[in-house]
């Protein structure tokens, strides 16, 4: 920390722990726009990723009359899809072959012309738009409320509809398309590999390959690409993980883009999470700064759901039911020995999701534990102090943790002087919060890696091959400091502890994700005949549409722990704070 060089030094005065914070504390107009986001400032993952989002962008001064003219403007041009044209002005579109008339996919050199039927009613029109945010807040201590301004001003913001378009920028016999898979496994990858061959083969492209293991398919010799059609892909969906294998790291982004020259591919199909994603964009940028005429797009792959601005990720709705099973086993055995203790361990490095949602699904959970909300193991108000209680009363207690809970030690204060925030900007899209003892770094993806100087499980400074931090493992400890206190204390407790991780993250979509994994492969298809790269494809507000990548990964999503749902969770497991 006695390195870091102060870019900035913004003061401010007093930060009233997880209550309000009005504007006028803040005296920089700069961070006026981020005190929204401190207010719960216990969220901290959210809320600092928010600070750092808003610390790069632009500041709005909101005594300008046209501030919100202004921001909406700024909104457009954020959240504009790159296009072909931006590049090729001359780039001259065709007929969509895209027709659901057709009967055979697979045609015969377009002989006879380019299938299409310009009566059909089914095309999306390039300046159709969905609204992103659909709730008006009339106040910024409403629950979730997410405020542009002190007074929460209505503000429209529209995204970019997904879907077929009536003209198109890749002629279908000119088309070599590429599918990679990368990052840990997800379900429903197969269904949306599946999705994408199939749309690809009705727009008539017979080029289509799969790029195996992840990036790293791109460079390793002896891995070749695999043949993809209908018939390969036909029953893929029916098992879990990947046809193509994924991995993490690999190759630069200069040789991806050599080796997609070599190979001839101009349509790239990526499905990731945000490591992935910002892989695409750069294989974007890179392929624009080459003036090759390609589209990247990208399909988020979380079971975290720790993408911005969507409802839901594939494969995350398969992992919360997949992730019943384990909590309805530790259930069991908690309720079927004396004092049982079932603590499950589920996925969530910065999100809490699939924690939060899974102890709201089981009805089962007494305790759910997320990286958004620290929390005191130890002393009066700690989780190990309310296990007691409740075997005292209930008996029995089950525990649902996510892999990234408890790695951030909560304040002792009830107020937390703030003095200074200093925040530096070491490289292009770093930034480093500095406070009390407290290091909040944006890493080079945009992911948000928290560290407190003091946290349960020491710091650590390994990485996997991506580059993400390799967290100390909490299911693990809290299973080894809940054994040792109940020794402490001479009460009997039999602990069991369950981590389903893997399995869950194994298994094959369900019919809720089938169908997203199927509308979101097909959009995916169709905004790279549209002409479309650097852009990926989500669900919002139950419409489909497509982001510019940097827009969804500029912080990983995490649970607002103001939010409803969290207070929905929290009714429903009946645990109180425990800090
Ligand atoms: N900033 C980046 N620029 C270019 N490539 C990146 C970047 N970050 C990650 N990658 C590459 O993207 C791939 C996947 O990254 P990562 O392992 O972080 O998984 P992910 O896509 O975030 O998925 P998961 O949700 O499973 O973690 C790796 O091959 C990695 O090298
Ligand atoms: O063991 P791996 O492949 O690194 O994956 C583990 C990570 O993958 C994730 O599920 C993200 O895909 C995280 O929740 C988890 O930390
Ligand atoms: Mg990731």
């Amino acid at each position: 920390m006695g390195s870091v060089s102060h870019a900035a030094m913004i003061s401010s005065s007093k930060l009233s722990y997880g209550g309000g914070i009005s504007y006028n504390k803040y005296k920089n107009p700069q961070l006026r726009t981020s005190v929204v986001s401190l207010r719960n400032w216990r969220a901290s993952s959210r809320n600092l990723g928010v600070l750092a989002a808003q610390i790069g962008n632009k500041e709005i001064d909101f005594s300008d009359p046209d501030w919100k003219t202004k921001y909406q403007r700024d909104f457009e041009s954020r959240f504009n899809i790159p296009h072909i044209t931006d590049v090729f002005p001359d780039a001259d579109p065709i007929p969509s072959t895209f027709c659901l008339k057709m009967r055979t996919p697979v045609m015969e050199d377009f002989a006879g012309g380019y299938p299409s039927d310009e009566e059909w009613h089914g095309y999306i029109n390039n300046s159709d738009r969905v609204l992103l945010k659909v709730i008006h807040y009339s106040s910024p201590t409403s629950a979730g409320a997410e405020c542009i301004d002190p007074n929460c001003t209505w503000v429209e913001q529209w995204v970019h509809r997904a879907g077929p378009r009536e003209k198109i920028y890749f002629k279908p016999e000119e088309v070599k398309a590429a599918i990679v898979t990368c990052g840990g496994l997800c379900p429903g990858l197969n269904d949306v590999i599946r999705q994408i061959v199939i749309t690809l083969e009705i727009y008539g492209v017979k080029k289509i390959v799969g790029i195996p293991f992840g990036y790293r398919g791109f460079s390793d010799e002896g891995l070749s690409e695999m043949p993809l059609s209908r018939k390969v892909v036909q029953n893929v969906h029916l098992s879990g993980g990947s046809l193509l294998g994924v991995s993490r790291g690999g190759p630069s982004v200069s040789d991806i883009v050599d080796s997609m020259e070599e190979r001839g591919i101009n349509m790239l199909f990526v499905l990731g999470g945000n490591g992935t994603h910002a892989g695409a964009n750069a294989i974007h940028d890179e392929c624009r700064r080459r003036r090759m005429r390609v589209a990247v797009v990208g399909v988020p792959k979380t079971i975290d759901n720790d993408i911005l601005m969507m409802d839901k990720t594939f494969g995350f709705d398969t992992a919360v039911e997949e992730a019943q099973r384990a909590i309805n086993s530790a259930y069991i055995e908690a309720h079927s020995a004396y004092h049982g203790i079932g603590i499950v361990k589920l996925m969530g490095r910065n999100s809490g999701f699939i924690a939060m949602h899974a102890s709201l699904a089981s009805g089962q959970i007494d305790i759910c534990l997320i990286p958004e909300v620290p929390f005191h193991l130890h002393g009066p108000l700690g989780v190990l102090r309310h296990l007691k209680f409740l075997i005292e009363t209930k008996g029995s207690a089950v525990l649902c943790v996510a892999e990234g809970a408890g790695q951030v030690w909560p304040f002792d204060e009830t107020e937390v002087e703030f003095p200074k925030f200093f925040v530096e900007k070491r490289e292009e899209k770093v930034f480093v919060l500095v406070e009390l003892g407290v290091e909040f770094i944006v890493d080079r993806k945009g992911a948000l890696n928290m560290f407190m100087m003091q946290n349960f499980l020491g710091r650590t400074n390994a990485t996997d091959a991506s580059g993400n931090t390799v967290l100390g493992d909490f299911g693990v400890h809290i299973q080894q400091e809940t054994k040792k206190y109940f020794k402490e204390i001479g009460v009997h407790a039999d602990v069991k502890y369950i981590d389903p991780t893997y399995m869950i993250r194994a298994c094959r979509a369900n019919a809720s994700d089938g169908i997203l994994c199927t509308v979101l492969g097909q959009n995916a298809v169709h905004g790279a005949f549209a002409g479309y790269s650097g852009i990926t494809v989500g669900i919002c507000n139950t419409h489909y549409v497509y982001f510019p990548i940097p827009e969804v990964i500029s912080y990983p999503r995490a649970v607002d722990p103001n939010s409803r749902m969290w207070h929905r969770c929290l009714t429903s497991t009946g645990q109180p704070d425990f800090v």
